[in-house]
């Protein structure tokens, strides 16, 4: 029977009729004799905790430090390293119109009797006069919760974030708030008079412009939202696994959530390489959760992420989408990288056994992450990469997969990524059994999960590799009008990078919809920074010289358009790509596609060979011919603004491309 205070016990009516016999309790001789008192239950030794909380602190180990101490550096050398790490934090987060930067306190504020402290730290700008105004936000601590580990996060985020919870399988299930998505319309870019002649501006770019003046407002009200609160989360990180061309970054948040996200995407320093960390050569204030203010001059919504290359900084505001934390130093990166002669690829990346590289390029949705993925290969990295005279590195530390349908018999691999340390974001469970329904789309049908590579049980670590020997553009065509492979040419490689066409159906609920066209330039228009033509020059000039194949590979629809086709099956395009890796596509009878030109195989082992050709699938031919008109179209009139550019330094090249476009 179950008490007001939720104990059970029996009623002693009932325990009277039906209990058990009363124990006996009486003393044996015996016992007293030798003092044996006690009853013992068991034989074990009792702790040696006098409290609970004296129990408690028995419970955890003080970490190890990691570089031993020389002799030079004395005593007081760890206390030191600790001081300037809280300086350079306390700098990071120091308002530009105050005196000095918040007063920093390592560890947990709910836990500062158990935390170790190191004495609290605050930047002083010693050459401004003490008459400036002293702020409230200046009398009080922020908490700083440094570089924790996932298990430490996970109790963050559970404790204090609505929404998050732990998976059947382990991962750590969160919500992103109202964006599910990235904002592209709200991101903004400073220009200045470097910028201004370096970066593509108008019609077609990503980037819209800022004025420094107004970042300067956006940057004060997320440092001072942030430096409100009681504590931050500070991950200091890698981006690029070429060690030459390593950036070091510094990311600022509120949540646990991002924390994490951000723990697993970028590439994780050893703990030596965190003590000799120093300072950082970009930082992101990710102030999500507080929006920007619309009176504000270049704001059109109240999400605005903006992009400061002057001050390596980038200030985001009015979104918790973690997705924009790691496509903003994507865009970082396609800035940076160029100008060290290095080409950054919105693009998957893997390597069989032999040493051949594939890159998978593609839009969001076309089959990077689920294509690299490969159980037979190894590899390197999902979705941002670099080419240098090296050969390619990973930018990343871990891959972001969509998860809408993910089967584990499809996806294996991905499946069984998904487990402590992971994060689940927007995905729908089951209340009780905390397993997860991934065909459930009520929150979005955006669910990601985000994991360390090494998840991956085929990850090449660290993530490089030789150049690359195949180059794949993915497209899914929701017109289903593209052949599911074909092979290209140079030029034709470049006309189809340039274009970085898709067609994704928006909208998949009520009601069959229109198939809308996408062309996005170097598949990732969304992160360029510079002119499309001058990454495309890059691209030419790297094939050309290491001998790499271009291929279109079409992972949409086949028989039809989105609504009365299918969508090409997953076991039939990896099919594809295994002939692509394997060589035996470059030695297949090819025949040419009218309007686009494009030459596709007869045959490919383990593909019905009738679906090689899409004009073959579709029942009514008259609407395959308007269907595959309409499309050139789209292409034709998205290509004409890049009529005019010359790509590299060769002429013929640029007319080659021009001339490798749909015709009709
Ligand atoms: N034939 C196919 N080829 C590739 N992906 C497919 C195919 N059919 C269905 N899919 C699904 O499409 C999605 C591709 O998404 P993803 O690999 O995450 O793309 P990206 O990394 O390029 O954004 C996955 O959910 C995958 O299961
Ligand atoms: C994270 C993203 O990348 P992708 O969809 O290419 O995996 C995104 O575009 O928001
Ligand atoms: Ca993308
Ligand atoms: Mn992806």
């Amino acid at each position: 029977m179950a008490t007001e205070n939720g104990e059970f016990s029996f009623n002693s009516s009932v325990r009277g009729r039906f209990g058990l016999p009363k124990i006996q309790t009486h003393k044996k001789a015996e016992d007293v004799e030798t003092n044996k008192e006690i009853c013992h239950d068991d034989s074990a030794q009792p702790v040696k905790a006098q409290t609970v909380d004296e129990l408690h602190s028995l419970q955890k180990k003080k970490s190890a430090p990691t570089t031993p101490l020389t002799a030079t550096q004395g005593p007081f050398a760890e206390e030191d390293r600790q001081k300037q790490q809280l300086q350079s934090i306390s700098a990071s987060l120091a308002s530009l119109t105050r005196e000095t930067g918040p007063k920093v306190v390592k560890g947990d504020p709910a836990r500062t009797a158990e935390t170790p402290r190191v004495s609290a730290v605050s930047l002083q700008h010693h050459h401004f006069s003490p008459t400036l105004n002293i702020s409230d936000s200046a009398l009080k601590f922020t908490h700083i919760l440094y570089n924790l580990s996932p298990a430490e996060l996970y109790e963050q985020a559970i404790k204090y974030e609505k929404g998050s919870f732990i998976t059947s399988s382990g991962a750590l299930a969160t919500l992103s708030g109202a964006k599910t998505g990235r904002s592209p319309r709200d991101k903004r870019v400073v220009k200045d008079e470097t910028t201004d002649d370096d970066l593509w501006w108008g019609k077609g770019s990503p980037n819209i412009e800022m004025d420094e003046h107004t970042f300067l407002v956006n940057r004060e009200r997320a440092v001072d939202y942030l430096c409100s609160l009681e504590k931050v989360f500070v991950n200091d990180q890698f981006l690029n696994w070429d060690p030459e061309h390593r950036i070091k970054v510094r990311i600022v948040s509120a949540r646990a959530y991002h924390s994490l996200f951000m723990h697993n995407m970028c590439i994780r320093p050893t703990p030596e390489e965190l003590e000799n960390f120093g300072t950082p050569d970009f930082t992101i204030y990710n102030a999500g959760q507080f929006p920007c203010n619309r009176y504000t001059h270049y704001m059109t919504s109240s999400t605005s992420i903006d992009l400061n290359l002057a001050r390596r900084e980038m200030v985001i505001l009015g979104t918790q989408y973690a997705g924009e934390m790691k496509k903003g130093l994507f865009s970082v990166m396609h800035y940076l990288m160029p100008k060290r002669q290095i080409l950054s690829l919105h693009s998957g990346c893997n390597m069989g056994k032999d040493g051949d590289v594939a890159l998978f390029f593609g839009l969001s949705g076309t089959g990077k992450t689920t294509l690299s993925t490969d159980h037979n290969r190894y590899l390197i990295g999902d979705d941002e990469h670099c080419w240098s005279d090296n050969g390619v590195s990973n930018i990343e530390g871990g891959c972001y997969a969509k998860c809408v349908d993910l089967s584990r018999e499809k996806e294996p691999d991905i499946w069984n990524a998904i487990k402590f340390g992971t994060v689940l974001e927007n995905v729908v469970f089951d209340e009780h059994t905390r397993e997860v329904e991934y065909s459930d789309k009520s929150v979005t049908e955006n669910t990601r999960a985000a994991y360390p590579i090494e998840f991956i049980p085929n990850a090449k670590i660290p993530c490089v590799g030789p150049h690359p020997k195949n180059v794949i553009l993915l497209a899914c065509d929701a017109f289903g009008v593209l052949p599911p492979v074909s092979k290209l040419s140079l030029a034709q490689t470049m006309y189809h990078f340039i274009s970085g066409y898709t067609a994704l159906v928006a909208g998949t609920e009520d009601g069959i919809k229109e198939p809308t066209a996408t062309f996005s330039a170097c598949f990732g228009a969304a992160f360029i920074m510079l002119h499309p033509t001058k990454y495309a020059a890059m691209l030419a000039e790297k094939m050309q010289k290491h001998g790499a194949t271009g291929w279109l590979v079409n992972t949409g629809w086949s028989g039809g358009s989105y609504g009365s086709g299918s969508r090409i099956k997953l076991a039939y395009t990896r099919k594809i790509i295994d002939a692509i890796h394997s060589g035996t596509l470059l030695e297949a009878n090819y025949t040419k596609t009218e309007i686009f030109g494009l030459e596709i195989p007869t045959e490919i082992e383990g593909v019905p060979s009738e679906i090689l050709d899409p004009a073959n699938t579709w029942s009514d031919k008259n609407a395959y011919k308007d269907t595959l008109l309409k499309l050139g179209g789209l292409f034709k009139k998205n290509f004409e603004v890049f009529l005019n550019y010359k790509i590299g330094a060769d002429n013929t090249l640029t007319e080659e491309i021009l001339e490798a476009g749909p015709k009709f």
